[in-house]
């Protein structure tokens, strides 16, 4: 039976690079790259049809990052498909990314060298801002956009007798201490993107709770540390091309330095040839290379807590109701507004 996928972020990195490697695993593959850049979007279907000649691959505008653009991509999804079997929720940004250099050399000769290198932890810290929708940029782009767009696809995604799959991409910068209950956009703090990649592991294992009998069931992979547009952003290139052959040199001693997109693609490609039912709704799913460059998934047990989980879930679905109610007066302000004018003329 043909597969219906739909991949966020899909015009470059692990996106992209995930896309090929679905392209080459089935054939029967309907493919929908949902991306905020249509030109970046038609050049990344053309760089696919390049490998994969005939393979049926179609283009969706959407900012994740905007409620009306999601709201639009929804109808469109719902007007173009019956169904969506899998659903790729991996666009993501990190803006203005800092990293403090003297907590990197401490890290360095300290006994964490492993975990810094492999989570980034102490390292990084982000500035934020507000986007139209007066929502924090980074938790509306990574998680609340992501959260809408399943929402306004449920009648796709949750069939009778038939089972569709969520797959976040999130990050082994997912951390516990970054996020706030009573924050939960990260107003406050300088980790909006760690923040954030947390709230996807919370909000993947409360999707599980409330939606496997319905047949919707959602995993969490960790792509490793990929060389992309995102963390070519961290650093001057100069920098990058300098340290790069310690990243090479890095990846004999952790397995978490994938580096390339596709293997970074590793587990979110294995994730699309598992059932459901064998998944772990705590784990998150890494893509792991070995010094050789073997690729391979191992999951890991998630550090998180099933009542903060809940209170998360209840406040995304009050926040989500906030952003509909904002949503509709805007419009009614905009209609009486047209009115108005159309009388005065
Ligand atoms: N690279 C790494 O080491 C790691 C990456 N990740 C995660 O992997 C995912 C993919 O990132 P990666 O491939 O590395 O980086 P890229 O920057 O190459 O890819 C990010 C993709 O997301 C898209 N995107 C960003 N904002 C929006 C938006 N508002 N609406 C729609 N699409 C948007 C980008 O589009 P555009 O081209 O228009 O900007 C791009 O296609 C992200 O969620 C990231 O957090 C997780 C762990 C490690
Ligand atoms: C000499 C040398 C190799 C220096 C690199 C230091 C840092 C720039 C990297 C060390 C760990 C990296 C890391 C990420 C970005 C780059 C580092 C901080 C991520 C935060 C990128 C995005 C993620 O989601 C997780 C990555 C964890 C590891």
């Amino acid at each position: 039976m043909e597969k219906i996928v739909v991949v966020t972020g899909a015009n470059s990195g692990i996106g992209l690079a995930l896309c090929h490697r679905l392209l080459s695993e089935d054939g029967q593959l309907r493919l929908c790259l949902a991306c905020r850049n249509m030109k970046r979007a038609e050049a990344a279907r053309a760089a696919l049809l390049v490998t994969h000649s005939g393979a049926r691959v179609d283009l969706l505008h959407l900012d994740v990052g905007s409620v009306q653009s999601v709201l639009s991509a929804a109808e469109e999804l719902k007007a173009r498909y019956h169904r969506v079997d899998f659903l790729y929720l991996n666009a993501g940004i990190m803006p203005n990314p800092t990293v403090d250099i003297r907590a990197f050399f401490k890290g360095l000769f300290s006994r964490n060298v492993i975990n810094m290198f492999a989570t980034a932890e102490g390292l990084l810290t982000q500035q934020d801002q507000l986007n139209s929708d007066g929502l924090q940029e980074v938790f509306a782009t990574n998680l609340f956009g992501h959260f809408l767009l399943i929402r306004e696809l449920e009648p796709l995604l949750c069939q009778p007798g038939h089972t569709s799959r969520l797959v976040w991409t999130s990050s082994s910068n997912a951390r516990r201490s970054a996020f706030s209950i009573q924050d939960i956009q990260h107003r406050c703090g300088k980790e909006p993107y760690s923040s954030s990649k947390y709230a996807s592991d919370m909000l993947s294992m409360a999707l599980n709770k409330h939606k496997n009998e319905q047949g919707l069931f959602s995993s969490v992979v960790c792509p490793g540390l990929v060389m992309t547009n995102l963390t070519y952003g961290i650093l001057p290139s100069f920098f990058w091309t300098l340290i790069m052959p310690f990243m090479w040199l890095i990846r004999i001693f952790t397995n978490t330095f994938t580096l390339t997109p596709y293997n970074g693609a590793e587990a979110l490609h294995w994730l699309f040839l598992q059932k459901p039912e064998s998944l772990d709704p705590r784990a998150k799913y890494h893509s792991l290379t070995s010094g050789l460059g073997t690729n391979y998934t191992e999951p890991r047990r998630m550090d998180l807590d099933d009542e903060m989980t809940e209170v998360f879930f209840s406040k995304l679905l009050e926040l989500e109701r906030e952003v509909r109610r904002n949503l509709s007066k805007k419009t009614a302000d905009s209609e009486h507004y047209q009115q108005y004018l159309n009388e005065i003329q």
